[in-house]
């Protein structure tokens, strides 16, 4: 059963036509990779699924409704998150702060950053429980600017999670990483994405072929293969328009 269909989907900015017709989907709690040259029209897509602009034509489909017309917003409300976007995050917050902020939306709360959000206990017990799944319970009450950089993007999937989501889009969650904290990231992905269906796009390889389920290779605007790591790995038309050939 899919949770995410992209039909037909095409995008043209003026003349510069970038996506030319993609379909793919997403199943439940499945882990799909999507990957291309630079420029390929990945950044575009995730745009158009996640609702920030909409497709020239083609549809979206999340959760068996059509949501091709809905707003980010609505999107988010129905249980599609958006992640590894530092800028989620509120800098001058405590790290406990920003997923309550989180927290206390989803369940519905009018939140004022700056009126006692500390009343509900069960919400605290809820963010401290999402803290400890992205490892920064130890860092509960340091200002999110004082975070290192891997644990910035470690708090910024907490506050995704606190959305309670069922499908995340993750958008190259090891960029500018080193590779301790690429290896950390790709742990702590498997681990807490476990229950959720993901749309990844990322660069990094070891990445890709450590998370994915499958892999849709985008080309000139449209899938030229969506298949499990290995029969990508291996199809020749993805080697000589993307991944190359291994040399000694
Ligand atoms: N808002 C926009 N207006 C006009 N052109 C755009 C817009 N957004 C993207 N493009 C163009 O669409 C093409 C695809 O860009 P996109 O960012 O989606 O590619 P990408 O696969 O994500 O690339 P990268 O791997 O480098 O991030 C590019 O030629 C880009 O200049």
């Amino acid at each position: 059963m899919a949770i995410l269909q992209a039909k037909d989907v095409k995008k043209h900015f003026g003349g510069l036509k970038v996506l030319t017709g993609v379909t793919f989907s997403v199943g439940e709690m499945e882990k799909l990779a999507i990957i291309g040259p630079n420029g390929a029209g990945k950044t575009t897509l995730f745009n158009i699924v996640s609702g920030k602009f909409p497709a020239t034509s083609g549809k979206v489909e999340f959760c068996s409704r059509d949501v091709s017309g809905d707003s980010s917003y609505r999107r988010s409300r129905l249980g599609m998150a958006r992640s590894f976007q530092i800028t989620n995050i509120f800098q001058k917050l405590s790290v406990i702060d920003n997923v309550l902020a989180g927290v206390r939306s989803r369940a519905g709360l009018r939140h004022h950053l700056l009126k006692c959000p500390h009343k509900d206990r069960k919400l605290i017990e809820r963010s401290e429980a999402i803290l400890d799944r992205v490892g920064l319970l130890d860092y509960r009450d340091t200002p999110a600017q004082d975070l290192a950089y891997g644990q910035q993007r470690a708090l910024e999937l907490g506050v995704t999670l606190s959305m309670d989501p069922r499908l995340i889009l993750l958008d190259e969650p090891t960029a500018g990483m080193s590779r301790q904290e690429t290896n950390d990231a790709i742990e702590m992905i498997q681990r807490v994405t476990r229950d959720i269906a993901c749309v990844i796009i990322e660069h990094d390889m070891n990445v890709i072929f450590s998370l994915a389920d499958r892999i849709a290779v985008l080309h000139y605007g449209t899938i030229l293969a969506c298949d499990a790591p290995d029969v990508i790995r291996s199809d020749q038309r993805v080697k000589d328009a993307y991944l190359g050939e291994e040399t000694q």
